[in-house]
């Protein structure tokens, strides 16, 4: 599979139901959610400023987290600038997972405009 091959969406094409925090519960090993937000940073990377709804595997954890994922599941993969997510959709696709890149990642998420959420107390900011 080359790049070209990689199913991938620009930012617009990304949900808005990511723009804000998945309420409690959803997305349970019971009922998966039928989209999800994979954000493939370091840690560092996710507390500086990430997707409200998002879910982070930071992408070398994630051969490991497989079982948190749900083969039914359409997973849209965002990094920094889209170097990793390409790699991990790749992963995913390879092991049947109905994965996504998202083009430009949380640079291009943050150009958008789309609302971004940090931990501690500065202004959630993508680097
Ligand atoms: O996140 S990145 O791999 O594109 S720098």
């Amino acid at each position: 599979m080359t790049s070209s091959e990689i199913p991938s969406v620009p930012i617009e094409a990304v949900p808005a139901e990511f723009d804000t925090a998945a309420p409690a519960g959803s997305g349970t090993a019971a009922t998966p959610p039928a989209r999800l937000l994979l954000d493939v940073r370091e840690d560092d990377e996710w507390q500086l400023g990430h997707a409200p709804g998002a879910v982070h595997i930071p992408m070398n954890d994630v051969p490991a987290r497989l079982g948190e994922l749900d083969a039914g599941t359409e997973i849209y993969v965002v990094c920094r600038q889209g170097g990793r997510s390409l790699q991990i959709v790749r992963y995913l696709t390879h092991f049947g997972f109905d994965a996504v890149d998202v083009l430009g990642g949380m640079v291009a998420w943050q150009g958008a405009g789309r609302p971004l959420t940090g931990a501690g107390d500065h202004a959630a900011k993508v680097y």
